[in-house]
């Protein structure tokens, strides 16, 4: 037996687009998806086309040929002529093969709750496609150009968001896709452009007819790993720009606080060379790079700072022995997502060359269910760093000089300055750690007639750490009020003004002023961010940052750097 690896050609020509343009098509079949071109599609609606490459096209023919050619010779192959899962030993005849199918979306059509954002629908979509494209799932290729048509015409099946054990793979979710796709029943919901219709009515609109499923076909649109993956996708694009932004943001606060540089200096790096500690150290170097309100040390000089401690407290000091192994944590998720959208993820799986179908278990989601989990502890790690730099900045005891709470006029007693501020932080960090309990090592053992008992839990997980992103959103807005605070305050103790701007290094000086833009604040030199308490609503600030941070405005464009050197 020979193996094949599902890795598909990497030798053709593929036009892709950059991020906000889509002029240009993505072309799926032919070379790994990427998840930067998975964002693309799913939310800025780049156009997808299904590559026009023969031995591609071939493959997808070939293997629905093998399933006819099975079911019309009585070969007995799993979820074609047989029942499913714990069912499997009952035989199923040619004639019901089509009906099976056909049920297979209607008994899977059990989901609870909301629907899921649109955004990860289009991304499971695509997905799918994806997978379905390496020629080993036995579909035609006409179903897999309506994934192609309901992403170019902006047509989205509704999918209730629980469901999926993340076993055999994400059944139920995919069962809304599979049934709005052939248009099974009135009872198949789409968003058609922002309209909500039933499914035949939006294919109708389409020009498409209700297909009737062939066999194996139900099984392979539904039996994959695709809506997890998709969510995973866009939870570790989302989670990168986090990770820089929190980078950002320690930068603000090392010069706050008055840091040091020579915690980051190479030579210390060098002598304990992880990957992601040689980055962390190499980075925030270049972001204080050019500051004046750093000591600036590299010289391997030190002096005595009076009452302060003649070296910075650990969450400056060890800022790269802590974040490397996160940056190192997200970069093996990030690589194991996209192994995963380059996937075959069905099963049975065909392999057309040798004329033969293996029966396995590529949907098991643990590769999604474990990376998920891990990138929800890493935001909480994340949190907990942030909140300690909160805690350093609010701290007269730790702050090196700076008003306690960071109270800006403090002419006028009533100011609190960010104490309030500080409280809500409290509030969400808990929060974020908590989210950082794993899900992938809780699950029913006795689920599906105990054929799935081995179950991932991936999509739930996935899904959770969605919510964890949301909330780090709003969680790093509040760190970077922080920053910008505590940057003016400290350009004051030094240079007698406020506009930090024109002391912040080149790197901050960027998001200093992009979060200005953002809460609509003008660089002042008379007052710092915030002066007095009833000047601003900061609670509409943090809305306004997290609102950016999510649609990649300002806030994200300014930390660019960062992010591409994490890519
Ligand atoms: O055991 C499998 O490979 C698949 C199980 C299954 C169970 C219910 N529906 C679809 C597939």
């Amino acid at each position: 037996m020979t193996l094949t690896p599902t890795a598909p050609p990497h030798a053709y020509p593929n036009e892709c687009s950059t991020l906000n343009s889509n002029r240009q098509a993505i072309v799926i079949g032919e070379r790994p998806l990427t998840i930067r071109q998975v964002i693309q599609v799913a939310r800025h609606h780049t156009k997808v086309q299904i590559s026009h490459n023969e031995q591609v096209l071939q493959g997808v023919h070939g293997s629905a040929e093998y399933i006819a050619q099975a079911v019309s010779s009585g070969q007995p192959v799993y979820g074609v002529t047989s029942g499913f899962g714990g069912m499997a030993n009952v035989v199923i005849s040619p004639k019901q093969a089509q009906d099976l199918q056909n049920n297979l979306m209607r008994f899977h059509k059990v989901g609870a709750g909301q629907n899921l954002p649109k955004t990860h629908v289009r991304a499971g979509m695509l997905l799918r496609a994806n997978s379905h494209l390496y020629g080993a799932s036995g579909i035609r290729l006409e179903l897999i150009k309506r994934i192609e048509t309901f992403l170019n015409t902006n047509v989205t099946p509704h999918v209730r968001e629980f469901g999926s054990i993340g076993a055999s793979g994400d059944l139920t979710p995919l069962a809304y896709v599979a049934g709005s796709l052939v248009g099974l029943s009135e009872q198949y919901r789409v968003d058609f452009q922002g309209e909500t219709m039933p499914a035949p009515e939006a294919l109708k609109r389409l020009g498409l007819p209700p297909l009737d499923l062939q066999p194996k076909e139900g099984l392979a649109m539904m039996n994959g790993t695709a809506m997890m993956t998709g969510i995973a996708a866009n939870c570790a694009y989302d989670a990168k720009i986090l990770l820089a932004l929190s980078m950002g943001m320690h930068a603000l606060a090392i010069q706050g606080l008055q840091g040091t540089n020579q915690s980051f200096h190479p030579f210390i790096h060098r002598h304990k060379p992880h990957t992601g500690q040689l980055w962390a150290a190499q980075h925030m170097l270049d972001l204080l790079s050019g500051s004046d309100l750093i000591l600036n040390e590299l010289d391997g000089v030190h002096d005595y700072r009076g009452e302060q401690p003649i070296q910075d407290r650990y969450s400056l000091r060890c800022l790269p022995q802590y974040t490397g192994p996160i940056v190192d944590g997200i970069q093996r998720i990030t690589e194991q997502i996209e192994t995963e959208i380059n996937s075959a993820t069905d099963n049975p799986l065909i392999d057309v060359a040798q004329q033969a179908s293996y029966h396995g278990g590529n949907f098991l989601g643990q590769y999604i269910g474990t990376a998920m989990d891990s990138l929800r502890y890493y935001l909480g790690l994340l949190a907990k760093h942030l909140d300690v730099q909160i805690a350093m900045l609010a701290m007269p005891e730790f702050n090196n000089g700076l008003p306690a709470s960071l109270v800006g006029n403090p002419q006028r007693p009533v100011n609190m300055g960010l104490k309030g501020l500080q409280i809500t932080g409290n509030s969400m960090m808990p929060l974020l750690t908590f989210y950082g309990n794993s899900l992938a090592d809780r699950f029913p053992t006795h689920a599906e007639q105990f054929n799935q008992n081995l179950n991932s839990q991936g999509f739930g997980s996935a899904y959770l750490t969605c919510q964890s992103i949301e909330i780090f959103q709003q969680y790093i807005a509040i760190a970077l009020i922080f920053g910008v605070q505590a940057a003016d305050l400290r350009t004051h103790q030094l240079a007698g003004h406020y506009d930090a701007s024109q002391h912040l290094s080149p790197a901050s000086q960027h998001l200093y002023s992009a979060i200005h833009t953002v809460v609509g604040k003008s660089l002042s030199a008379d007052h710092p961010y915030i002066w007095n308490d009833d000047e601003q609503a900061l609670d509409e600030h943090i809305a306004l940052i997290a609102a950016d941070i999510a649609a990649e405005g300002h806030i994200v464009a300014a930390i660019g750097p960062t992010i591409s050197s994490l890519n």
